[in-house]
């Protein structure tokens, strides 16, 4: 019996299997089919639902400024870019910017990265601790020699309505989405894949795209013959309401990794944890004592108001966490015909969902990148020992 086939079919539909799903099918020069196989469709337990959900231009490397650059400008535009039946996408998007801050031993790396950021056109300012005080009343700068403030382009924003909206668009432009796991992978020589589904049915595919993402992209790797080191680790985030006001908060990220920001009327906050405790997970249970032994304390002496909050919920979901250099792998893999993968995001996938999404369907299509070349992304770097180094990892 003859089985199903799509010309590309991507595997994991959050967001970002489904900004590839989107930019693919959107181009005119694409005449193929598409499939997404996602299987988790309620999207509950995706990264995509369960992140902090920001986006910043305030990187050390040049390629994670250009592919921040185009991302905001992506979800600017939102509203026409994704409107679907005169439905236009809202992601309500604050830019509020990020505040880095630094401590004397660190300020010569915050002045290289803002010359970087400053050279590539993004609006970050430099502030010394004292100009810091006067911007930022209730921040306590006695440790801090200086701080960088995103003036616009950073912020966050709707993080699930982002995943939505691509996945709605892609949808409305023809693309199926199964909700299905893909189990099993293989390449028939010098041919298609075949993909083996949980339902028990197979699929055939020309190119297979990668995005599956902390809870399924390593298995999926792995059945391709590709063993990079990706792993799932958990990262929780805590609300809580402050009496006082702290106005005019930006995602602030204090010297020891801390971060926090206003969400709603109240705040978020999370950090990872340190280096022995952050194992391989792939359970979503919230330790409370994190919150209260030490993002609590190092928020009260960063933000003195922050000594009387009130805690309130707690949720934890998985990084992609790209153990290599904490940068994703994008693109195709060397030795392995018709196979892209978009893995080990590291927390940054939201915000890079636009230009990574866009550049796979453009190397797809044309078999290059036409507009950000994201070649520095690609796996050969794992081959090759050579990182691609990003000091700003939150
Ligand atoms: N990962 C939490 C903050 C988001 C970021 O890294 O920009």
């Amino acid at each position: 019996m003859a089985i199903a086939s799509v010309d590309v079919a991507i595997i994991g539909g959050a967001v970002i299997g489904s900004s590839v799903a989107y930019h693919l099918a959107q181009r005119n020069d694409f005449k193929g089919t598409i499939a997404v196989f996602e299987k988790d469709p309620s999207y509950q337990r995706c990264a995509s639902a369960l992140s902090a959900a920001s986006i910043r231009q305030q990187f050390s490397s040049s390629i994670n400024i250009d592919i921040s650059l185009h991302g905001i400008d992506f979800l600017r535009n939102i509203g026409e870019l994704l409107e679907v039946d005169g439905d236009k996408p809202r992601i309500d998007l604050v830019e509020a910017g990020y505040l880095f801050l630094a401590t004397t031993d660190k300020r010569s790396i915050l002045v290289e990265n803002h010359a970087l950021q400053q050279s590539k056109g993004a609006d970050i300012g430099f502030l010394e601790a004292h100009a810091l005080k006067a911007k930022f009343p209730w921040l306590n700068v006695s440790d801090l020699t200086a701080g960088c403030h995103g003036l616009s382009g950073e912020g966050w924003f709707d993080g699930y309505g982002l995943m939505q909206a691509f996945r709605r668009k892609a949808r409305s432009l023809g693309v199926p989405y199964e909700p299905v796991q893909v189990v099993h992978l293989e390449k028939i020589m010098g041919g298609s894949w075949i993909l083996t589904l949980s339902n028990g049915e197979q699929m055939e595919a020309g190119v297979v795209v990668n995005a599956a993402g902390a809870s399924g992209g390593m298995q999926i790797c792995l059945e391709a013959d590709l063993n990079i080191p990706i792993h799932s680790r958990k990262r929780m985030i805590f609300t809580f309401e402050c009496r006082e006001e702290v106005p005019n908060l930006p995602l602030l990220i204090d010297p020891s990794g801390t971060y926090v920001r206003p969400e709603g009327a109240g705040f978020i906050c999370g950090s990872a944890p340190a280096e022995a405790n952050d194992l391989d997970c792939f359970d979503y249970d919230v330790d409370y004592t994190f919150f209260e032994e030490h993002l609590w304390p190092t928020l009260a002496n960063r933000v003195p108001a922050f000594e009387a909050i009130k805690p309130g919920a707690a949720w934890a979901g998985h990084y992609d966490m790209n153990l290599f250099d904490h940068n994703a792998f994008v693109g195709p893999v060397p030795g392995i015909e018709d196979f892209y993968i978009a893995l080990g995001f590291s927390g940054h996938g939201l915000q890079q969902s636009p230009s990574v999404g866009r550049g796979i369907a453009e190397h797809i299509v044309t078999g290059h990148y036409e507009t950000l070349d994201l070649s520095e992304l690609g796996v050969e770097r794992l081959g090759r020992n050579k990182p691609l180094i990003e000091r700003n990892v939150v």
